[in-house]
């Protein structure tokens, strides 16, 4: 691994533990963000990040000025969607609306979320052309820019080393022009789906996973243990990102896993 390594945080429980050093961990990246350039540009994933990431940022704050989640300031976008309305169940945009948008008080306000554009639904390779130029046109508004540079983004780790949709030993996993790619034979149904590449992703100023539960030990095993591990989807991030990048995960995730573990966030 080039570089310093990925920070491993262990938690024992995901509604006590994970998701308060989570809340506390984004709101650093949006605080620093929003010195940086006043907007807060976050991609997430789909999977159960949704779920947490409502637990870690719908909670009470403390009230302390750091502790304020600043949602009219965020600008959302999708790390990989799946290709269906933006209605159906298989969609990470339903799934973020569900779990997080719909359930933000009032007084908060709304972040602007940039979901897929339903009309190119039949055609997944102009769905991602269309979803990178929009990403150019945020990005790339003032200066002329390689990459787009994320504040944060958030993913999630399959059982098999896949994230955003990018799997393993998949032919896209060494794309490095294109900034959003299209996949039409996704091992994890459905088959259609457009997402970031690598390149883009290990750009981002930081990038977190949650991965909890113990179906995700093995995985998390090889990844962080093996040179097999490491040539996984996941494990490139690792490599890419180096010591920008987090692992948020609980206690039965990394049951056998040996990897030094930081101490908490808070
Ligand atoms: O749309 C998707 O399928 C996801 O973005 C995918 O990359 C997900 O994050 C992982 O499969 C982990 O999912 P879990 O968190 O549910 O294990």
């Amino acid at each position: 691994m080039m570089g310093r390594p990925p920070n491993l945080f262990c938690f024992q429980s995901i509604d006590k533990d994970l998701a308060p050093n989570l809340r506390k961990y984004v709101l650093e990246q949006q605080n620093e963000a929003l010195k940086r350039h006043e907007v807060f540009r976050v991609a997430v994933s789909g999977g159960s990040l949704p779920a947490t990431l409502a637990t870690a940022l719908l909670a009470p704050s403390s009230g302390a000025e750091d502790d304020k989640v600043e949602f009219p300031k965020w600008e959302i976008f999708y790390a990989d969607e799946r290709c269906v309305p933006l209605d159906h169940d298989d969609s990470n945009h339903k799934l973020v609306k569900e779990n997080l948008l719909d359930k933000i008080p009032a007084d908060m306000g709304q972040p602007k979320v940039y979901p897929i554009d339903e009309a190119h639904l039949d055609d997944v390779q102009e769905m991602a052309d269309q979803y990178e130029k929009t990403l150019v046109s945020i990005f790339a508004a003032r200066d002329s820019v390689k990459l787009p540079l994320f504040d944060l983004i958030l993913l999630g780790c399959g059982p098999d080393g896949h994230t955003c949709s990018l799997f393993p030993d998949h032919p896209l996993l060494r794309e490095s022009d294109a900034w959003v790619l299209s996949i039409s034979d996704s091992p994890k149904p459905p088959p259609k789906r457009i997402t970031l590449s690598l390149p883009v992703v290990v750009h981002g100023v930081k990038i977190a996973f949650v991965a909890t539960g113990g179906g995700k030990a093995s995985v998390l095993k090889k990844i962080f243990e093996t040179e097999e591990g490491s040539k996984l989807p996941c494990g490139l991030v690792n490599a890419g990102g180096g010591e920008k990048v987090s692992w948020f995960c609980d206690a039965p995730a990394l049951e056998g896993v040996n990897f030094p573990r930081r101490g908490s966030v808070i």
